[in-house]
């Protein structure tokens, strides 16, 4: 696979704005801080961060809305760090690019918005209109074409956004938080038009995003971004399965659920007298993997809480178990898990209180005080 978009110690800063009016001394600001950086050429790549992480930024970067401040951008093999405006239009014509608002023209109808940048494109009349028939029928609403934007819902406005975006065949489809305006099932529709749109097209599509759940859906490798850097990079699944840093952790704890809350395993400890454990499913411990294990030592097992999901194919998440039998035979059980995947204890065994067999009386820890006098 080749790279279509490469960056090369890539840093953009923005100089001190207000400073002089307000008297306040700010400090420049480092949106982007030495990416380097390449993507494959016909994949979807997440970029994921909190909110001024530079995702934007670096955004508008890949497609000359911004020009570096040191760094090279390379589009195509081609630098464009450093190319004069009208060469960077060329570049921005390759690249298609949808918003979280949809940045639709009010006073143009449905047609009228898609039909746009052929004009601006210098399409001859007679293609346009079999063009922009051809792309609203590929997103979905050709029967929509006379309507303007305001008549729309937000699912149909973005469908126009990427049928405009399309429009002039980009190899590049940028989406700045393209699903964020929208409710979850709108959202899943535009995120599966945008696989279609890479795997029938061979679109690479940048997804800029804060939502985890987007990069579960759709994205081959996701890179997580922090203070303007880039702080982990990977295959979805890999990121998903192993995160490294603290914000990817937080990031990915909130698409893949089954870890029980501190709440949760105390009304869980309640109900079920076993140990619990929480057990990391994953390709490498697959669930029937996990009860063969416990099998193979004489552990009961059963399971009493989690959450399991699918990212690129292959099985994610964390089942927590109720186990039976000896504390030895747990304890084996558990080691060998171990070499494989990740196991918590959530609760010690439950202490029975056996009655001594010899009638004897119980051995009771003795008070570091016992035997002082008053
Ligand atoms: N034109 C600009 N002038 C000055 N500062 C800017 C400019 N554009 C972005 N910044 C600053 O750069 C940093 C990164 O912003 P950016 O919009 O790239 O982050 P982001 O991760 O996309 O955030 P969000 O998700 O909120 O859009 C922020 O501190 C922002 O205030």
């Amino acid at each position: 696979m080749s790279a279509i978009v490469s960056l090369r110690g890539v840093s953009k800063v923005f100089p001190v704005q207000g400073g002089k009016r307000t008297g306040q001394r700010t400090e420049p600001v480092r949106a982007v801080d030495h990416v380097t950086l390449d993507i494959d050429e016909g994949t979807v790549v997440g970029i994921v961060g909190y909110s001024g992480a530079g995702k934007s930024t670096l955004v508008r970067l890949l497609n000359g809305l911004e020009r570096p401040t040191e760094g090279q951008v390379f589009v195509k093999g081609q630098d464009i760090s450093s190319l004069p405006e009208s060469q960077l239009r060329k570049v921005r014509a390759g690249t298609g690019m949808i918003f979280q608002q949809f940045n639709l023209l009010k006073s143009r109808t449905v047609f009228g918005n898609v039909a746009y940048p052929l004009k601006v494109a210098g399409w001859p009349k007679d293609r346009i209109k079999p063009r922009v028939d051809e792309l609203l029928e590929f997103v979905g609403i050709a029967d929509k074409a006379g309507s303007y934007p305001r008549r729309l819902s937000g699912g149909q406005q973005q469908r126009v956004g990427i049928a405009r975006a399309l429009a002039n065949a980009p190899d590049i489809l940028l989406a700045d938080e393209a699903t964020s305006a929208l409710d979850p099932e709108t959202t899943r529709d535009v995120l599966r038009l945008l696989r279609r749109i890479n795997k029938e097209l061979g679109t690479t599509v940048v997804v800029i995003t804060h939502e985890m759940h987007v990069v579960r859906e759709i994205c081959d490798t996701v890179v997580m971004m922090e203070s303007g850097r880039v702080v982990e990079a990977g295959p979805t699944y890999t990121v998903f399965a192993d995160p490294q840093s603290g914000s990817t952790q937080r990031f990915v704890s909130t698409a893949v659920h089954g870890t029980p809350e501190p709440e949760t395993v105390s009304r869980l400890s309640a109900a079920h007298p076993g140990q619990l454990v929480s057990i990391g499913i994953s390709e490498a411990a697959p669930t029937p993997l996990v009860s063969a294990t416990f099998e193979r030592h004489g552990v009961g097992s059963s399971v009493v809480f989690g959450g399991v999901t699918e990212i690129q194919n292959k099985i994610l998440g964390t089942l927590t178990y109720e186990l039976t039998g000896s504390d030895h035979a747990i304890d084996a059980a558990l080691a060998d898990l171990g070499e494989v995947t990740a196991v918590e204890r959530q609760t010690a065994a439950v202490e029975r209180q056996t009655p001594p067999a010899d009638g004897a009386v119980p051995h009771l820890p003795v008070p570091a005080n016992a035997g002082e006098q008053p």
